[in-house]
């Protein structure tokens, strides 16, 4: 079994290298350059006078001791403890005064506070020793071992990685469906992880020896026994501040909460119906207790052996889709519902170790961990892949030559952007999944190397598998059967890949909805996309309203209450814009046309129920077309542009 922290010693000393130095805060140093100097004089300052405050607290104990235990004066117990909280009340203050002092160099006021503190230690145990030779030793016993350990720690190489991260669970962690498992593979082993807690054996051995010394002193009536609980406090305060500089923080990792999952069960009745072949999502929506949906009612349904392209403007959701479909738990603070399953397979059964994963998840930044190439590729499955691995990286980057240069890195993250997308790639492929998600696949990668990723996608979906892919590339989305077209977080148009590249050439923009009124919002998104320039909040409104009221005539005329798809196009042209909504609704004569006219001007201004009103009343044009089983509205909407003053009073024509 392989094991990522134990791959080469040279693996190993990078890592613990890299872990000190960031342990030891090294990338902070410009700030501490900035810093002026007697920033470090009031550090010193404050951590001195703070710990005054703890050494204060220690001598009380040496009264505790004297007046309350051996004199017997009970009273005063509490009187000293109210006297303690004096010393307390300052710790805080100076606290939050050191912090404020030098707000926004919390390394350099940190690191300041741990040296101040470790110069009073040593002070500490000096006096001690000036009270008596032998007194101090306890404290300097502590301080020696404090930097000795870590120094052994350091020569013997202790290093514990986060997580001990093992071959069976790699395709899991690399084909993207694990993210926590990723990160925590990623990180670099902790330098003296496998010690006892920072400081714990010092402090002990300091803590006896000065027992040891301390009962010996006051048998020598040396030292007076109501000394000894305040000699211990200020030998562990000494001890445990000298700690601090030369022991690594020991934070325990903090792992995200996995997103809430709420499963969806397929209508029966449809599942039968389409058959259990390829990627079928069903009401996958994703939300944010602030921000509410992040994706809505998605339904997609792919068949095997095909390639499909995710489209959408910036933050339509394309990403999350991805993410949500391959690997809904990652998604923290989130919470997802709905099914998604890849020929029956439900995609989100995950499991720690999964020697081929249902789906693999490619996120535009390649998932590389700080291992060899070799094992990035192969998935820490050794020799058993090599030669397949290779062949397949072979033929993504064309030449022999360059991929052995890939697979002698030993470190696959110093390796070029194209490297490493086209190691990922070629891993994805050795996978072998049914579905492939690829998030922006053309991002840092070659043209040559998209040239070979599409011709093993044509490949591959020969043999039955199927892409879906978020891409602005044209080669890619040439490649297309079909395309999704995602606008804030809602699936606006789906549909064969000619047909949807054509019509956006033309400038036409579809969106498909139930024609209930509940797509009413998610149809105001979409017409709210076509007017983003700054003033065009009126063209927003009325295409809004007059989309409404398409709406509501194809809800009102459905066959008893029945729900079915309807379909919305776009198009802007110079001085108006032209909406159409096609439904399989009855043909509107031209009697009801003319009494809809008539009605309009007798009702002028004021608002009238009727949809074909409204319509009429909004639009510079009203038409219709009827094919076999479709009715087709069309109108056309006034628009001004918004670069000048919108006209005042355009009076809309009927
Ligand atoms: N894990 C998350 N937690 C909270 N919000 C998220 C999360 N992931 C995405 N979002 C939000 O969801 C929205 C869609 O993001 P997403 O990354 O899917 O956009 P996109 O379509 O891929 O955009 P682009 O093309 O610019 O990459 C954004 O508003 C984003 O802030």
């Amino acid at each position: 079994m392989s094991r990522i922290a134990q791959q080469t010693d040279k693996m190993k000393a990078d890592a613990s290298e890299k872990a000190s130095a960031a342990t030891n805060f090294e990338p902070l140093r410009v700030a501490d350059r900035a810093l002026p100097r007697w920033a470090a004089s009031l550090s010193f300052i404050f951590t001195a006078t703070s710990a005054a405050c703890w050494l204060s607290i220690a001598i009380l104990a040496i009264f505790f001791q004297d007046i309350v235990a051996e004199q017997r004066k009970l009273h005063a117990a509490l009187a000293l403890a109210l006297l303690g909280t004096a010393p307390l009340l300052g710790l805080v203050i100076l606290d939050f005064a050191h912090g404020r002092a030098l707000s926004g160099y919390q390394y350099t006021r940190q690191r300041n506070e741990a040296r101040a503190r470790a110069l009073i230690g040593l002070l500490i145990g000096v006096t001690l020793t000036a009270v008596h030779p032998l007194l101090g030793l306890g404290v300097f016993a502590g301080i020696g071992l404090n930097h000795a350990l870590p120094a052994a720690a350091r020569a013997l190489r202790l290093a514990e990685p986060p997580w001990d991260f093992t071959s069976e669970e790699a395709a899991s962690v690399l084909s993207g469906r694990d993210d926590t498992g990723l990160s925590l593979a990623r990180k670099a082993p902790r330098p003296f992880g496998l010690m006892a807690a920072p400081g714990a054996l010092s402090t002990g051995v300091a803590l006896l020896v000065t027992l040891a010394i301390g009962s010996w002193l006051m048998a020598q009536q040396i030292v007076a026994t109501a000394a000894m609980p305040g000699l211990l406090l200020i030998v562990i305060w000494a001890v445990l501040a000298s700690a601090k500089p030369v022991w690594p923080e020991a934070e325990a990792e903090k792992l995200p909460e996995p997103a809430q999952i709420e499963r969806i069960p397929l209508p029966e009745t449809e599942e039968q119906a389409s058959g259990p072949a390829g990627l079928r999502v069903h009401r996958l929506t994703v939300s944010e207790a602030a921000q509410g949906a992040l994706l809505r009612d998605i339904e997609i349904t792919l068949p095997p052996g095909s390639v499909t392209g995710l489209i959408g403007s910036s933050a339509a959701g394309k990403s999350l889709l991805l993410k949500a479909l391959a690997a809904p738990q990652d998604l923290s603070g989130l919470s997802v519902a709905g099914h998604a399953s890849y020929n029956e397979e439900d995609l989100w059964e995950r499991s720690r170790i999964e020697v081929q994963p249902p789906c693999v998840h490619l996120p535009a930044a390649p998932l590389i961990l700080p291992v060899s190439a070799q094992d990035n590729l192969t998935c820490f499955s050794g020799e058993a892949l090599g030669l397949r691995a290779r062949k397949a990286l072979e033929q993504l980057v064309y030449s022999a030559d360059a991929a052995d240069r890939i697979l002698a890195a030993q470190d696959a993250s110093r390796l070029s952007a194209s490297e490493q997308k086209a190691l990922a790639f070629a891993r994805a492929f050795l996978l072998n999944p049914g579905l492939y998600l690829m998030d922006r696949p053309e991002d840092g990668a070659s043209e040559r190397l998209l040239a070979a990723l599409a011709e093993r996608i044509r490949t591959e979906r020969r043999a039955g598998r199927s892409f879906l892919v978020a891409t602005e590339n044209r080669g890619l989305l040439e490649l297309c059967d079909s395309m999704i077209v995602l606008e804030g977080g809602r699936l606006m148009d789906v549909g064969p890949a000619q047909e949807i590249r054509s019509r956006m050439a033309e400038g036409w923009s579809r969106f498909v909805t139930e024609n209930t009124l509940d797509a009413e919002d998610a149809l105001h998104l979409w017409l709210r996309s076509h007017f983003r320039r700054r003033g065009d909040e009126g063209n927003r409104r009325k295409a809004c309203v007059v989309g409404s009221e398409l709406l509501a005539l194809s809800a009102s005329e459905a066959k008893g209450g029945t729900r079915e798809r309807i379909r919305f196009d776009f198009k802007h042209f110079k001085g108006f814009c032209q909406l159409e909504m096609s439904d399989t609704g009855a043909a509107i004569s031209n009697a009801q046309i003319e009494n809809a006219r008539s009605r309009l001007q007798e009702s002028g201004e004021v608002l009238n129920r009727d949809p074909l009103v409204e319509i009429l009343r909004h639009s510079l044009s009203f038409d219709q077309r009827i094919s076999s089983d479709r009715r087709t509205i069309s109108v056309q909407i006034e628009t001004y542009d918004p670069r000048m003053a919108p006209p005042v009073g355009a009076a809309t024509r009927v």
